[in-house]
């Protein structure tokens, strides 16, 4: 089954290095050094009753007069005028309107933060103003580690009664490694501006410390209209049908019932759509916070890797040029390199695309380099050679121009080189496609062929003409057999995410379809100020970024903008649950899609079955074990390798051929002993991993390394093969696969269901909109092709209505919000909808041919009803 016929099968190796970057530095201005004065009016800031300097802000230590901040308290916007954190009582102030909310003011996600949180987000403040105040030492610090000397204190407080924010393991290793370069750099200069340049870093760990992200409530001057005029339309319906109600036409029964039927329907789905808008909100993320705090100078970078997805399935129909500046504008983000790899998915089996794809990996290693060197946006070479702005603005190097001129032009051979591609892929040979070594190509047949891999570029392939790193680029085609199913996208993004798990297992994924370039090469970092949130970024699936096109006609002819979708309801929804997945530019949590269940305060995930409430989770098993959680994949690895010759006997029929041994067993196997327990709890746990993921100890072993990477003691070829068997056609074969994990299968719109799925799990999304928008996609531009479009949206959305996961019924019990709820079964009932619609338009017509009427002649206050309805429909849009 397994082809590894194909010529040149190059595989990265899976060394992580990490390389200095340039390209991200721009430290913020300083703050005056001077923490005694405010920086509001001036005036010197006062001590409290004991003696202490006053904070009025415990966030970022702002330095703000005790006048000033009562009046901003009682007057003012009530927060602080650096980071917009709303102020806190201080003891001995007078209350004032609104204290009693001071529990509920950070953001919505607050109520659920364990209290543990809360304390350090306290403690936090006090490290940060002791940093502000030009005390902070690590110097001071005890020994362990573990508490400050309390001498310096400033804010108020007692550290020595706070040691438990201490022991906070991240913390402590930050401060060791701090402390380590703090002493690098007392050796190098030890006579100029030693202090000057502590302050510096002073600073910039205090800016490291703050929230990557805000929540940018809409003024409520601009949403309160909009909530009273729903209102008053929903009041305004109300009497509307008090008097369709009371005065049925009596001559005309059928008819009248027909169209008061009908306008029940249109209320219900106004309704549907109205409330879900109701609390809309924006985020803000800070993309030089994320730096500072995981990029530090002279450390490893510890930004999380993410693996791009990438799907085609007609290379006519989904030109390989577009294709390619996809991959080339991933291959060239604005990310460490070795933290990025591109998955490309071809389910067309096309030999076009795979020798287009070796093009694209040649033409990268120039694009890359020229990219990052002059900081160029969008990083698509057609979209950015196709912009009509100046381009020499705000270009300081010399060269730019004459390196932008040699560009273009091998950008052009590049794409003449892609066309005779396609010029000759237009008619197939007889005897089929012949590879360049002469080797027939695998997928002639696109119906039945095996699974293809070929990895290019990446630290073991080809380098950069800068001789630098470039990301992994793995074109694969899964395997396809007649009378398999292969569930289109769902099937596709599934295998992507078992090869991508065995070749690299970045915990984040970023998926897009092959015509959504990159158009913010800073759009990864965006995704990661929530998703590296220590708080937050543990409870969210996925953040989605809107959809945006280009060559939308001036009139937007064919309302592929989606305006209101994406500007509105998009932002109504992150206000609720999260937004919806809409199938494109969404950045994944790769834990949320093996079906766990969002972690609860400090316990690991779990995993319970959602199609019933809470009691018969006991049935689905698949619960981890106590035991085998606090093991490193490593382990849980070599008891899965160890068990292999086990496996006939468990009555599966599981034989792999070729693989043989993958992995020294003798060198992994040690530190076991003594482990009885957990072996047999392991034993017994395999089983129902292997239900649920497939069999694949590999791919089981990756899915519990819960930061993402690969397993100790794995070599590159093996994984490959590896590989090969997860995309083989009956590898989801009575797994849980598109079933519970993954994308779900069942409907043509599996975006929505996915979401679906894991909001019902109880996990949240986020929203983010970065000014330049992340990811552009060419919509559909002729009326044929749009039609098809929304017909196959509408259908998908029958499919998962008829199904058993229809939100009207399904997942209660579990976690999902209830407007929430409310906002899917609007997206699902929504091509209903036309029945009714085609009803209520036959029945004037009905009436003036029969004569008969089914409104009585009206009154003038009657006849504001009926005015007044459409009116605020408008008004509401
Ligand atoms: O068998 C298939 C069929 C489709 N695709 C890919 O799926 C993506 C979306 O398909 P397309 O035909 O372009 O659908 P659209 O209606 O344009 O896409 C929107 O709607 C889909 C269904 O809701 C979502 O999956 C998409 O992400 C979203 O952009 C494309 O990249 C395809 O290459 C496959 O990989 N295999
Ligand atoms: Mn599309
Ligand atoms: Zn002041
Ligand atoms: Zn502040």
């Amino acid at each position: 089954m397994a082809s590894n016929s194909m010529a040149g099968l190059i595989t990265g190796s899976n060394s992580h290095f990490s390389r200095d970057s340039d390209e991200h530095q721009t430290p913020p201005t300083r703050q005056a050094s001077s923490k005694t004065t405010c920086r509001v009016c001036g005036d010197e800031i006062g001590y409290k009753e004991n003696g202490e300097l006053f904070v009025a802000c415990h966030v970022c230590g702002f330095p703000v007069c005790r006048p000033c901040y009562e009046y901003e308290r009682s007057e003012g916007n009530q927060s602080c005028p650096q980071c917009n954190t709303r102020y806190k009582r201080h003891k001995g102030c007078p209350r004032v309107a609104g204290d009693e909310e001071d529990n509920f003011d950070a953001d919505d996600f607050d109520d659920e933060f364990p209290v543990k949180n809360h304390r350090e987000d306290l403690d936090r403040n006090h490290d940060v103003n002791h940093v502000e105040n030009g005390d902070y030492n690590p110097e001071k610090l005890h020994p362990n580690g573990q508490a400050f000397s309390s001498a310096g204190s400033v804010a108020g407080k007692d550290f020595e009664g706070d040691k438990e924010f201490y022991s906070n393991a991240e913390w402590q290793e930050r401060v060791e490694k701090w402390k380590v370069r703090q002493e690098k750099r007392g050796l190098l200069n030890k006579e100029d501006g030693k202090e000057d340049q502590g302050e510096e870093d002073d600073y910039l760990l205090a800016e490291a410390r703050q929230p990557l992200w805000r929540k940018v409530p809409i003024s409520s001057s601009l949403i309160n209209p909009y909530r009273i005029v729903i209102v008053m339309r929903l009041v305004i319906l109300c009497f509307f049908f008090r008097f369709r109600i009371l005065t049925p036409a009596n001559d005309a029964y059928p008819l009248w019932l027909i169209s008061v039927i009908c306008e029940i329907w249109f209320a219900l789905s106004w309704i549907l759509d109205q409330f879900p808008k109701w609390f809309p909100i924006t985020r803000e993320t800070y993309l030089d916070r994320l730096s500072l705090r995981f990029e530090r100078e002279g450390e490893t970078n510890e930004l999380a890797p993410v693996d791009f997805f990438v799907s085609t399935v007609d290379p006519l129909k989904e030109p390989p040029i577009i294709t390619a500046n996809t991959v080339l504008s991933i291959l060239s983000v604005d990310y460490p390199v070795d933290k990025v790899s591109c998955y490309v998915s071809d389910d067309g089996a096309s030999m076009l695309l795979f020798d287009s794809l070796a093009e694209t990996a040649e033409f990268a290693r120039r694009w890359v380099p020229f990219c990052k060197k002059y900081n160029i946006e969008p990083r698509a070479p057609e979209f950015y050679f196709s912009q009509k702005i100046d381009y020499l603005k705000d270009k300081v190097q010399p060269t730019f121009v004459k390196e932008r001129r040699a560009m273009k032009r091998e950008y052009e051979e590049f794409k003449v080189k892609i066309n005779s591609l396609v010029a000759k892929a237009q008619k197939k040979p007889e005897e089929g496609w012949v590879m360049q070594d002469g080797t027939p190509w695998p997928g002639n047949n696109t119906r039945d062929h095996p699974g293809m891999i070929q990895v290019y570029l990446g630290s073991a392939g080809a380098l950069d003409v800068e001789g630098k790193e470039l990301p992994k680029l793995v074109y694969i085609s899964r395997e396809k057999r007649p009378g398999y199913p292969h569930h289109k996208k769902a099937g596709a993004m599934n295998a992507l995410v078992r090869v991508s798990a065995v070749l690299t297992n970045a915990p984040f994924m970023l998926n897009l379809d092959c015509d959504h370039y990159v158009n913010n090469s800073k759009a990864v970092r965006e995704a990661m100020c929530f998703l590296m949130d220590p708080n937050l970024g543990k409870k969210l699936c996925y953040v989605q970024f809107p959809q945006r096109f280009d060559g939308i006609d001036r009139h937007d002819r064919y309302a592929n903008r989606n305006t209101v979708f994406f500007d509105i309801n998009m932002k109504g929804l992150d206000g609720i649950q999260g937004p919806v997945y809409v199938g494109t530019g969404t950045v994944f949590n790769r834990q949320a899609l093996y079906g766990y269940d969002p972690p609860v305060s400090e316990k690991r995930p779990k995993m319970t079955c959602d199609c019933w409430p809470s009691w018969c989770c006991c049935c689905c098993g698949g619960s981890r074990k106590s035991k085998s959680k606090k093991k490193s994949g490593k382990g849980l690895f070599s008891v899965f390798s160890k068990n292999k010759n086990k496996k006939k006997m468990m009555g599966k029929d599981y034989v792999r051929k070729g693989s043989g041994s993958m992995f020294d067993l003798e060198e992994i196997e040690e530190g076991l002993e003594g482990y009885e327990d957990l072996e047999k709890s392991s034993l017994m746990s395999q089983k129902s991993f292997e239900k649920r993921f497939g069999q694949s100890p590999v791919f089981i072993a990756s899915t519990l390394m819960e930061n993402g990477g690969l397993p100790e003691g794995t070599n590159s070829q093996s994984l490959v093969k590896e590989a090969i068997h997860v995309i083989s056609c009956g590898y989801e074969e009575k797994t849980e696969w598109g079933k519970e994990i993954g994308w779900i299968y069942g409907s043509v719109t599996e975006d929505i269901l996915t979401g679906f799925k894991m909001h019902c799990r109880g996990w949240k999304s986020v929203y983010c909109m970065p000014k330049r928008p992340a990811f552009k996609g060419s919509a559909p531009i002729n009326l044929s092709d749009r039609l098809h479009q929304v017909l196959r949206w509408a259908l998908g959305s029958v499919e998962i209505f008829l199904s058993r996961h229809c939100p009207l019924w399904y997942g209660y019990g579990g976690k999902l919000k209830y407007l929430q709820r409310m906002a899917y079964t609007n997206t699902i009932v929504y091509p209903w909808t036309s029945i009714p619609l085609l009803a209520y338009c036959t029945i004037p017509a009905v009436c003036l041919l029969t004569g008969k009427f089914i409104i009585p002649t009206v009154s003038t206050t009657q006849h504001n009803y009926f005015l007044s309805s459409p009116l605020f429909h408008i008004m509401t849009l």
